[in-house]
């Protein structure tokens, strides 16, 4: 039994204008695991396997050796802060100028020893890396023996037990401490595993979308919250003061399940060292339609009329008006 002394303090964390509920945490085996699966409800599974092999072995050092020679997709930012865009959006028809988005962060492809030597190099007002890639062929021996003792029998277990779609990736993420991904929200459920250091996860759930603003769906940040959760503009965001999240600070063996469609914010603990998670993506499987429909499919309506206005309009300036004069008041 590992000594459930807590490996970390508040101090670890950054400071928002939100409280939060925490997010439950469930032994692997209690069948509780399952009623919040069912439910769509976030929990930490603990105590389980899933990625045992990987926390028995895996730091930045043995990544360095095993994850193979191939390049690796590293992100680069000015700051602590990796919000994330869709390239394919920044030139698409809906932004037919691509004029004005900046991207916040750059992508280089580099070899696993530059990333580590950036790690190890790195110095205050040094950019920050960030490194996010797919499990795939190219790994080392090594990894891919541990990958392939992942209990995947558990894993699979919940996919068809909850009728998730098919696994779509295994993504490795290795952060530096102190490394932000903001608030945004994905189309596929989630078992995001941690394997070393400490991750702080803050989720709210999807009838949150009105507290949370995401970008317009064409935007290159489509999914992603316009909030700044270091400076939020009240006057911008008004209903952002109302949102209630849940959060769990995640370490070693943890496994978060995050639902598809809700939102998180992830962040690598300041001064905890850097981190090491791998997620389990799966689609989200067959929707039958009940009433009343619930709150992440009225998420994928609102989508779906939004991606129907653009290809209508053309032009996407025009989808604002349009809405505005359908909606304000009428449907009070
Ligand atoms: O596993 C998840 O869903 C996470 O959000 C993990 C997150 C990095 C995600 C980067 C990203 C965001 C949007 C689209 C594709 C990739 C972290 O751990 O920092
Ligand atoms: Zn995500």
């Amino acid at each position: 039994m590992t000594s459930d002394k807590k490996q970390w303090d508040y101090s670890q964390l950054r400071k928002y204008d939100l409280n939060f509920e925490q997010i439950p945490r469930v032994y692997y085996k209690d069948s509780k695991i399952d009623e919040l699966l069912a439910l769509n409800r976030p929990v930490v599974i603990t105590g389980s396997n899933i990625v045992k092999p990987a926390c028995e072995r895996w730091n930045l050092e043995f990544l360095e050796d095993h994850l193979g020679n191939s390049d690796h997709t590293v992100y680069v930012s000015r700051n602590h802060v990796f919000k994330y865009y869709d390239e394919k959006k920044i030139l698409s028809k809906s932004n037919p100028k691509g004029v004005k988005f900046k991207p916040p962060t750059r992508i280089v492809e580099m070899k696993v020893y530059e990333f580590m030597q950036k790690i190890r190099d790195w110095r205050h007002g040094d950019d920050r890396i960030y490194l996010q890639q797919s499990l795939n062929a190219s790994v080392g021996q090594a990894i891919a023996e541990d990958f392939v003792r992942f209990d995947w029998q558990y894993v699979n277990g919940k996919q068809d037990k909850h009728n998730w779609g098919p696994l779509t990736s295994n993504l490795l993420f290795v952060a530096m401490e102190g490394n932000v991904t903001p608030c945004h929200y994905d189309e596929q459920q989630n078992f995001f595993a941690q394997v070393y250091g400490y991750k702080r996860c803050i989720l709210f759930p999807p009838n949150q979308f009105e507290c949370l603003y995401p970008h317009p769906i064409f935007h290159p940040h489509d999914r992603q919250s316009m909030v700044d959760f270091e400076k939020p503009d009240y006057n911008k965001f008004p209903k952002f003061k109302q949102a209630k999240g849940f959060e769990t600070v995640l370490g070693p063996g943890d496994v978060l399940y995050i639902p598809i469609y809700w939102w998180h914010h992830v962040e690598s603990l300041l001064s905890g060292g850097p981190t090491i998670t791998i997620n389990f993506w799966f689609k989200g499987g067959p929707t039958n339609i009940e009433y009343p429909l619930n709150d992440h499919q009225k998420v994928s309506i609102m989508r779906n009329i939004e991606k129907m206005l653009v290809e209508v309009l053309q032009d996407p300036k025009e989808v604002g008006p349009l809405l505005r004069t359908m909606v304000l008041g009428r449907f009070t």
